[in-house]
């Protein structure tokens, strides 16, 4: 069984991206969305990456929600950008128009309801991958909730439709990645299932990696 691209999401400190830039993440994402709890600034980004050589070998996710071109240019400008993650409610014309302005890929959240396909479809030929995530009322993502994986074939085959990359968020983790890994996902991402009181942890993300990564 091939195992999956990771994205470890949410790095909020110097501490926390040491940790995953010496981890087995392909994808380490950053959470430019003002007023929530893992948001950062692209200036300390900056000198986070600066201070650990082995984030050059990830590739960097930048997350906004329903974020204007200037504020996203704002933080490209600054940062050498691989996937821009729009996690909001951003319209396939607006998704497309942030791919045009800024040249960089560009990932769209879909927080999964029963018409998550269907809502995927609308983003066809646009979107360069998509993270399926729990929809959980007021807020956007990081939330430590799963959604129901039975949906996830679903999803997975429209992303291979659509010959994108479909990462499964939500509420992933030590006990229950087993579970996820049996339907073969393209990619996993996650952020409240690597950290112990808030904080990045080696112990968890070396057992997460135990299980994924054997
Ligand atoms: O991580 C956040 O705090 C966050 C805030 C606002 C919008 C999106 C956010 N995270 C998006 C991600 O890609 C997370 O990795 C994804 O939601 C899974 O999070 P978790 O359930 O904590 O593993």
């Amino acid at each position: 069984m091939m195992r999956p691209l990771l994205k470890y999401c949410g790095n909020k400190n110097e501490e926390d991206l040491k940790i995953t830039s010496q981890s087995a993440a392909s994808y380490l994402g950053f959470v430019f969305v003002p007023g929530v709890k893992r948001e950062v600034r692209p200036s300390d980004v900056k000198q986070w990456l600066s201070k650990h050589p082995n984030s050059k070998n990830k590739k960097l996710v930048a997350l906004f929600v329903n974020a204007t071109i200037d504020e996203i240019q704002h933080v490209i400008s600054q940062l050498p950008i691989d996937v821009i993650q729009c996690h909001g409610t951003e319209s396939p014309e607006t998704v497309a128009n942030i791919r045009a302005k800024t040249g960089v890929r560009v990932w769209k959240a879909i927080h999964h309801q029963l018409n998550g396909r269907t809502e995927m479809t609308r983003y066809a030929g646009i979107a360069d991958g998509y993270v399926i995530d729990a929809k959980v009322s007021g807020q956007w993502g990081g939330t430590g909730q799963t959604f129901d994986w039975k949906a996830v074939p679903e999803y997975i085959s429209e992303g291979k439709r659509q010959r994108v990359p479909v990462f499964i968020a939500g509420g992933v983790d030590t006990s229950n990645v087993k579970q996820l890994l049996a339907y073969q996902p393209d990619g996993i991402d996650l952020s409240s299932g690597l950290e112990v009181n808030g904080e990045k942890s080696t112990e968890i993300i070396t057992q997460f990696e135990g299980v994924v990564c054997k």
